[in-house]
């Protein structure tokens, strides 16, 4: 049945039984029935209309940093838009971007236009689509701080433009956890600044990022939410977890916040491994940690 997808989209923006390792910073994951690397709107579209006749479950990636993907894989359509959609133009103090843009790669953009306001980014490994998606932040900044409006396509395929002061922004939270919208692109609006300043304040963040995180594992960072009024690094430092293994899992020695992949974790390892700390923490704490990063796939 898969095989139809062909009489809509040329065989080179399609993947049969793709390995989603290859598509996760943490290097995990199970094959997908179909990957999609649309080049358009309007491939998602099309794919969108095909996927609902069939009644064919779709899932939306960007650059894969932030999930944690089962080793079954996931059944269905997988829609690839990191390194896809990422088309960038600047307009004064504004951009528009496409979702599949590398949100490090705009801040570079935005820098070299003299442009303030994205120098937290520096380093953040995901897409714009998936940092509108969560609201991803780093060093005191968000990304809804810049944010416009946001361009979106709802499961039928119908485009909307979101303004900003409607997307229910929070802490790692944006309205497109509830709405199921897919985000092709944003409007940001930065401020004027002085481009050597702006840079330097990047070198800086991406010195720290180096010197505080895993970067030389694969992972997709920070493994849980932060509680309010705690740290998770320290609380687990402190419960003497860092460097705690379960398979190729691993609490890591640098950021006890990240788990990081060893060498071959399977996605169960990881699993059982957040299980650990979470019953750990709650036995020394009475809190109840909660996952940042999203688990998607079969059980
Ligand atoms: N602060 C830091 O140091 C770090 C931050 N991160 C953040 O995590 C974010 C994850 O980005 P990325 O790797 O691209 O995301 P992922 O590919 O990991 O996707 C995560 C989820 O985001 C949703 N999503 C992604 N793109 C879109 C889109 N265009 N429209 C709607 N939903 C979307 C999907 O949910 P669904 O299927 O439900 O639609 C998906 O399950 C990064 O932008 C980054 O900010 C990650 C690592 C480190
Ligand atoms: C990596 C991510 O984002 C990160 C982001 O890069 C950093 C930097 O701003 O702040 C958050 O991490 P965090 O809550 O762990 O904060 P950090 O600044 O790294 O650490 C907090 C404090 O704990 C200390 N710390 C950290 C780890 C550790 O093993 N031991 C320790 O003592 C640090 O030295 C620091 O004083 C984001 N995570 C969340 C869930 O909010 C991500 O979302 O994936």
């Amino acid at each position: 049945m898969y095989e139809e997808v062909l009489e809509i989209l040329p065989s080179s923006r399609v993947r049969f039984n793709e390995p989603m390792c290859q598509h996760t910073s943490f290097k995990i994951g199970g094959p997908c029935d179909v990957m999609i690397l649309p080049e358009s709107a309007d491939d998602i579209k099309k794919v969108l209309a095909w996927a609902q006749d069939k009644k064919i479950p779709v899932f939306i990636l960007g650059l894969g940093s932030n999930i944690l993907v089962r080793d079954k894989g996931i059944r269905g359509i997988v829609i690839k838009l990191g390194n896809c959609l990422n088309q960038i133009e600047v307009d004064n103090d504004e951009i528009y971007a496409e979702a599949g843009v590398r949100l490090s790669l705009l801040a570079k953009k935005a820098a070299a236009s003299s442009l303030s306001g994205l120098e937290f980014a520096e380093g953040i490994p995901g897409s714009l689509g998936g940092a509108i998606f969560m609201n991803a932040g780093a060093y005191g900044g968000e990304i809804k701080d810049v944010i416009k409006e946001v361009y979106a396509v709802d499961e039928k395929g119908d485009f909307k433009t979101f303004y900003t002061a409607d997307l229910k922004w929070g802490y790692r939270y944006s309205i497109f956890q509830e709405n199921g919208h897919i985000i092709l692109g944003a409007r940001l609006k930065l401020k004027k600044g002085n481009r050597d300043e702006i840079i330097a304040c990047m070198q800086e963040l991406g010195k720290r990022r180096r010197e505080k995180q895993p970067l030389d594992f694969p992972s997709a960072g920070s493994i849980f939410k932060r509680p309010e009024g705690y740290y998770v690094g320290p609380m687990l430092e402190k419960l003497g977890l860092k460097g705690y293994r379960i398979g190729g899992a691993e609490v890591s020695f640098k950021h006890a916040g990240f788990i990081v992949n060893t060498g071959g974790a399977t996605c169960e390892d990881v699993l059982q491994l957040i299980d650990y700390i979470k019953a750990q923490v709650k036995a020394a704490y009475n809190l109840d940690l909660e996952v940042e990063v999203k688990i998607v796939g079969e059980k």
